[in-house]
């Protein structure tokens, strides 16, 4: 499999302050697989997204230090415009990525496209594509400041869909929205996987993200990287940290291992389907 983003040695200190923000990050994400990033409040999840787009140190400047590497080329070597049609990225706040220059739903999701400089039936054929793929047809004709947090969230991330972009990283994208909205990222991110795109997510809802990773990285809070693979193995890790909230699956499984109801085992049950298996071998023995 072909390594898309590789990251040596990450080091970074924002302007201005004194302490590191990222220290040692180590990581490497192949093509096609979904990497999920957990970490406490102010972690320095969204620090290392911004890392991987190359908004740091481009627009946040300080002190970086390492190797960013996209498809094996150092990241200095694509200049904004390849880097902005390569990598999307969905911002933890929608407010920030609603362009304010468009009046319907629609024009703001085909914004981008237009800006691309794209044939305007292929925009029409792409725009409805997305309106239809997230259900946003009541909304289509709206102004996009007249959305609420939730609507705005979506057109934040069908705008991004729309590029096509082969990286997508979302930061939050379920923070605003309800369990519908919810579950139609979910199930998206997870065609995007079939798609073959590469995903980067940050979710605090971390029981529907271990439903979709290939990969887990988790920061600790001082920005350190505190493990890094396949989410049953680094869960495994976790049953003995008091660092980030485990999911439920694993914490279920802590609780029947303490309980000597089943024997530990070599890795961490991740899913729903996991821990309903070791309660059904449970049961069965
Ligand atoms: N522009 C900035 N200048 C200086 N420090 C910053 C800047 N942006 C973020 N930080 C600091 O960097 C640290 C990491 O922030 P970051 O937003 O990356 O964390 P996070 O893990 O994404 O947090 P959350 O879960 O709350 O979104 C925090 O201590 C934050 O205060």
């Amino acid at each position: 499999m072909n390594s898309v983003i590789e990251l040596k040695n990450i080091n970074y200190r924002y302007p201005l302050t004194e302490k590191k923000t990222l220290m040692n990050i180590n990581l490497n994400v192949e093509q096609g697989t979904i990497l999920g990033i957990m970490g406490v409040n102010g972690s320095g999840k969204t620090t290392l997204c911004n890392v991987i787009r190359g908004f740091i140190p481009s627009f946040y400047q300080g002190n970086l230090d390492g190797e960013v590497l996209l498809d094996g080329k150092p990241i200095a070597q694509y200049d904004e415009a390849q880097l902005s049609m390569k990598i999307g990225y969905i911002f933890q706040n929608p407010f920030t990525q609603i362009s304010g220059v468009k009046d319907t739903v629609k024009e703001e999701i085909g914004y981008g496209l237009e800006n691309l400089g794209k044939p305007s039936d292929e925009i029409l054929e792409r725009v409805a594509k997305i309106i239809n793929l997230l259900e946003l047809e009541d909304i289509q004709n709206k102004n996009p400041f007249d959305l609420s947090g939730g609507q705005k969230q979506l057109v934040a991330i069908g705008s991004i869909l729309a590029l096509n972009p082969e990286i997508i990283i979302f930061d939050e994208p379920t923070s605003q929205l309800d369990p519908a909205g919810t579950n139609r990222i979910f199930k998206i991110i997870e065609n995007l996987k079939k798609d073959s795109k590469t995903v980067i997510i940050v979710e605090h809802k971390i029981d529907l993200m271990m439903e979709c990773i290939d990969q887990l990285l988790v920061l600790k809070s001082d920005g350190t990287q505190l493990a890094l693979g396949k989410p049953e193995m680094v869960l495994k890790k976790l049953l003995n940290e008091n660092e980030v909230a485990l999911p439920t699956a694993a914490r279920v499984y802590r609780e029947l291992v303490q309980r000597q109801l089943v024997e530990k085992g070599e890795s961490v049950p991740v899913t729903r389907a996991d821990i309903v298996s070791v309660i059904n071998k449970m049961e069965e023995a």
